[in-house]
C-alpha cells in the first residue's frame, strides 16, 4: 500500500496559499501515516531545472536543492501507486516567462537570457529548452488519463441554498460571438485513422518541390486518429478587420478570446493578427523601427510598450498608437485603471475563464472608463465558438440561469496522452512560404497533407486509441454511478470528430448501457439540449473532447456555482494511479495583487480540500479512510457555515478558511467511531481549537490591511511567506504539535 501523497508547489494564488493549509494537512496526514512531500513545479522551478547543468551542485531554490520534479511526476503517473495532488499552475505566455527569467537572474541563478532570434546553435539550444517551459508545460505532461471533472454535491447544494448573483439577460442585447465561416481550422480539417502502426514525419513541400522537414519521423499506434488543418492567415486578418468595423458601427466593445497557454504555438500567433490588424498603420509606419526593437505582435502591446521606453520616437509612436485606439473600436480592458488592453498581454483573456465571466456580467466586460459594456467576443475558429454563440443566444431568449434552481453539467474529457489539439504543439508550424506542408508515413506515403502560404498555421493533432477507449468507459460508468444521462458532444462536420464517432459507437458495445441515456449530439445541439435541461433542474454529463472539456468546466461551474475553484477534478491515470486536481480554473494573478497590496488572499482552496479528501481515499489504508470520510464532512461544514473567503478586505480570507477547516476536520475526527485511536488523539486538538477559535480569527482578521512583501513574484523567500501566511502563533502552535 502506498502512503506517500506528492502535492505540488506552483505559483500565484494556490502557491500562497499552500503555505498555509500545507502543515494543516501534513500534521493531520500523519495520523495515518502518510507522508505529505512537495515537488515544486513552478514556472521559477521549471526554468532552473531545465538549466541545472548551468548551476553549481549547491544551488537552492525555495530551500530545495534544483530537480526535475514535474519529469520525476511525469514518470510517477505510469506508476500504478501514483497519489498526486496537482494545484493550478501558470502557462507562461512569453512575457510572462521573461519576466520570470529576469526576476531569477536578479536573484543570482546564472539562467541565460531568451533568445528571440536565435543567432547560432547555442542559442537554438537554449530557445528550445525555454520552449520546453513556456505555455502549458505541466498540465500534458501529467495528465495521463482522461478527465473527471464535476461540482461535488455539497458545492452544489450549498449554490443552489445561496446563489452567487448573476447578471440579467434579455434579447436586446447587443453581445455575440463573431466567428470566421470559411479558412478556419474547422473548415480544412481532414483526418484518418491509422490501420497499423506506422510513423510520420511532417514535411513542408516548397512549390519548385523542394522538400524540408519540419519534424522527424515520429511514431504512430495502431487505431491512433492523426488530423491535419490550417487557419489561413490572409483570411484571419480580412475577418478581423471586418469584425472591428462591425463593432465600431454597433458601438459594442472589440474583444478577443483565445487559449494562447495551452495552445502555445497556435494562439499567441492569431492573438498576434489581432494586434497587427487593429494597429495596421502603426505596424506598417514603424516596420524597420519594430524590427531593430525586436518588437513582435505576437507578444501584444504590452510588450512592445516596454521594448520602445527610452527609444528617441517612443512618443511618436505612442501617439501613433493612441490615434489608432481612437479610431477603431473600443476595447474590451483588462484593467481599466491602468489601461491595460485586451490587447496587451496574449494570456492575460484566456478564453476558458474570460467567456463565463462576460456571460456572468450580462454579456458585458469593462470598458476604458472603467464601466460595463456589451461585446463582440472574436472566437476566429469555428471549433469551438458556436458553444458559446449557442449560450449567448440562449440567455437572451431565455434570460440568465438561476444558479438557485439550475441542474448541473458533470464533464467526462479525452485528455489521456496529449489527445487532440492540447497536444498539438509540436505539430504546429507557421508556413514560411508557399506550398505544401504534409504528413508521410515510413513509406513515404502521403498520410495527410495541406496547402498553405506564408504565414497560415499549420496544426496536426493526434488521439490514440487506448485513451479514447477509456474515456469512453469513464463516460459509462459516471453515466451509471451519477445516475445522469450522458451526451458525446461530436461534430458530424468535422472530420476529426467523425473518426472519434466511430471508435465510441464500437467501444460503447463493450459496455452494458441497460437503463442508461447515453447519446451522439452535434456541440451546438448537446449544449442547446444540456442548457434547457439546466435550466429545468435536471442533470447532465458532458461526455466531450480535450478543449471543450477544458472550456465546459470554466463555463458550468462558474454559472452554476459561482467559480471553478470548488470543482472536484480527478484524472483517473490509465496505468492506474489518481492524480487529483484542485479544481478546474486558474490561479488567479489578480488576487496576488489584492495579496500584496492589503495582506488579503481571496483564494478559495475548497478545490484543495475536495481534491485531499478523494487522495486520502485513493491511499486506501483504514486509517487514511477515517481521515478521508472526515474531511468529506468538514469540507460540508465548511460550506454549510459559510467559511470559504470572502471578497473583500476585512472577511474572512484564505488563511481563516484553513483554520475552520482544521476546526472541522480534527471534529469530526475526534467524533468518529470506526478508529478509537484516531478519536483519542482529536480530542484535545479539536479542543484546543475551538478553545481559540475566537483568538485565532480575530488575529488573523487582525493580521489584514497592510502591504506584504515575499521577496519576489516568481522568486519568493519561504521565511517572509511563512510570516505572512502563517501570522498566528496560537493556532501555529496547536498543527505544529500535533
Ligand atoms: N489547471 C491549471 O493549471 C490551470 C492554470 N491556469 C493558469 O492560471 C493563470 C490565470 O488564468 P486565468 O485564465 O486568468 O484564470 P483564473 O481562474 O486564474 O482567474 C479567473 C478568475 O477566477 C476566479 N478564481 C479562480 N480560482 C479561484 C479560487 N480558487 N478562489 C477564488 N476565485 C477564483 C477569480 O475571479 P472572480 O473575480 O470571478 O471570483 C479569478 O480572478 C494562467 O497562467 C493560466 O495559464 C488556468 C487554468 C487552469
Ligand atoms: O494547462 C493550462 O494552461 C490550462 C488548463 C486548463 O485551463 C484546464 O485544464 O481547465
Ligand atoms: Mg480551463
Amino acid at each position: 500500500m502506498n502512503t506517500k501523497i506528492y502535492y505540488t508547489l506552483t505559483d500565484e494564488s494556490p502557491f500562497l496559499a499552500t503555505q498555509s493549509l500545507l502543515p494543516i494537512v501534513r500534521a493531520f496526514a500523519k495520523t495515518a501515516d502518510i507522508d505529505v512531500e512537495t515537488k515544486n513545479i513552478s514556472l521559477g522551478a521549471r526554468i532552473l531545472a531545465a538549466f541545472a547543468d548551468r548551476l553549481s551542485p549547491d544551488t537552492k531554490f525555495f530551500d530545495a536543492p534544483i530537480s526535475d520534479d514535474l519529469g520525476f511526476l511525469g514518470k510517477l503517473t505510469l506508476d500504478p501507486s501514483a497519489n498526486i495532488i496537482k494545484l493550478p499552475n501558470i502557462s507562461a505566455s512569453l512575457p510572462q516567462l521573461k519576466a520570470a527569467i529576469a526576476e531569477l537572474q536578479k536573484n543570482g541563478y546564472a539562467v541565460p537570457n531568451y533568445p528571440d532570434e536565435p543567432k547560432n546553435d547555442e542559442e537554438k539550444e537554449i530557445r528550445a529548452r525555454y520552449d520546453k517551459v513556456k505555455g502549458s508545460a505541466v498540465n500534458p505532461v501529467l495528465r495521463q488519463g482522461n478527465s473527471d471533472r464535476r461540482a461535488p454535491l455539497a458545492v452544489k447544494n450549498y449554490a443552489k441554498k445561496h446563489p452567487h448573483s448573476d447578471g440579467n439577460w434579455n434579447a436586446s442585447i447587443k453581445t455575440h460571438v463573431a466567428h470566421m465561416n470559411a479558412d478556419d481550422f474547422y473548415g480544412n480539417e481532414t483526418s484518418i485513422t491509422l490501420p497499423a502502426a506506422d510513423t510520420f514525419q511532417i514535411e513542408f513541400v516548397s512549390e519548385s518541390g523542394e522538400v524540408k522537414v519540419l519534424r522527424t519521423a515520429k511514431p504512430l499506434l495502431a487505431g491512433e486518429i492523426l488530423d491535419s488543418t490550417v487557419m489561413r492567415m490572409k483570411n484571419l486578418e480580412k475577418f478581423i478587420a471586418e469584425q472591428m468595423e462591425d463593432a465600431k458601427k454597433q458601438g459594442v466593445l472589440f474583444s478577443v478570446h483565445l487559449k494562447a497557454t495551452m495552445m502555445k504555438v497556435s494562439d499567441p500567433v492569431m492573438f498576434g493578427a489581432f494586434v497587427r490588424v487593429f494597429f495596421r498603420d502603426v505596424f506598417e509606419k514603424y516596420a524597420a523601427l519594430f524590427k531593430e526593437l525586436g518588437i513582435n505582435a505576437n507578444n501584444g502591446l504590452g510588450d512592445l510598450y516596454k521594448r520602445l521606453a527610452g527609444n528617441a520616437k517612443e512618443a511618436e509612436v505612442k501617439a501613433a498608437i493612441d490615434a489608432a485606439l481612437q479610431k477603431g473600436p473600443d476595447l474590451a480592458m483588462v484593467d481599466s485603471t491602468k489601461g491595460i488592453t485586451n490587447l496587451h498581454v496574449p494570456s492575460d483573456v484566456i478564453i476558458d475563464a474570460s467567456m463565463p465571466a462576460m456571460i456572468r456580467n450580462s454579456g458585458c466586460m469593462w470598458n476604458k472608463d472603467g464601466k460595463l459594456q456589451e461585446v463582440k467576443a472574436c472566437i476566429p475558429d469555428r471549433s469551438y465558438a458556436g458553444i458559446y454563440e449557442t449560450t449567448i443566444d440562449f440567455c437572451k431568449k431565455n434570460g440568465a440561469f438561476d444558479p438557485s434552481v439550475m441542474g448541473t453539467v458533470q464533464n467526462v474529457g479525452l485528455m489521456a496522452q496529449g489527445a487532440e489539439e492540447y497536444g498539438s504543439h509540436d505539430k504546429t508550424f507557421i508556413a514560411t512560404d508557399k506550398g505544401i506542408i504534409r504528413a508521410v508515413n515510413s513509406k513515404g506515403e502521403v498520410l495527410l497533407s495541406q496547402k498553405v502560404e506564408t504565414g497560415d498555421i499549420f496544426r496536426m493533432c493526434q488521439a490514440k486509441d487506448a485513451p479514447i477507449r477509456d474515456w469512453v468507459k469513464l463516460a459509462v460508468n459516471r453515466a451509471r454511478t451519477a445516475k445522469m444521462p450522458a451526451i458525446f458532444w461530436l461534430d458530424p462536420n468535422r472530420a476529426h470528430d467523425r473518426e472519434i464517432q466511430k471508435k465510441v459507437e464500437l467501444y460503447l458495445k463493450e459496455h452494458d448501457l441497460s437503463g442508461l441515456s447515453i447519446s451522439i449530439k452535434s456541440p451546438k445541439d448537446a449544449i442547446f439540449e444540456t442548457m434547457t435541461r439546466a435550466k429545468q433542474g435536471l442533470d447532465t454529463i458532458s461526455v466531450t473532447g480535450n478543449v471543450m472539456r477544458d472550456y465546459l468546466t470554466d463555463l458550468f461551474p462558474i454559472l452554476e456555482v459561482g467559480t471553478s475553484a470548488k470543482m472536484l477534478s480527478i484524472v483517473p491515470l490509465m496505468a492506474g494511479g489518481g492524480m487529483f486536481e484542485t479544481g478546474a480554473g486558474g490561479s488567479a494573478p489578480k488576487q496576488v495583487q489584492q495579496f500584496l497590496a492589503e495582506n488579503y488572499l481571496r483564494w478559495d482552496s475548497l478545490g484543495e480540500y475536495f481534491a485531499l479528501a478523494a487522495s486520502f481515499e485513493q491511499v486506501g489504508t483504514p486509517k487514511a479512510k477515517v481521515l478521508a470520510e472526515a474531511l468529506d464532512k468538514a469540507n460540508e461544514k465548511v460550506l454549510e457555515f459559510n467559511r470559504t473567503p470572502e471578497r473583500k478586505l476585512g472577511g474572512l480570507d484564505n488563511r481563516g478558511s484553513h483554520f475552520y477547516l482544521a476546526l472541522y476536520w480534527a471534529k469530526e475526527l475526534a467524533s468518529q467511531k470506526s478508529n478509537a485511536e484516531i478519536a483519542h488523539k482529536f480530542t484535545p486538538i479539536a479542543a484546543a481549537l475551538e478553545a481559540k477559535e475566537t483568538e485565532i480569527v480575530q488575529a488573523l482578521a487582525k493580521a489584514q490591511g497592510v502591504p506584504v512583501d515575499i521577496g519576489g513574484y516568481y522568486v519568493t523567500s519561504p521565511a517572509l511567506l511563512k510570516k505572512w501566511m502563517r501570522p498566528v502563533a496560537a493556532f501555529n502552535a496547536i498543527i505544529d504539535e500535533m
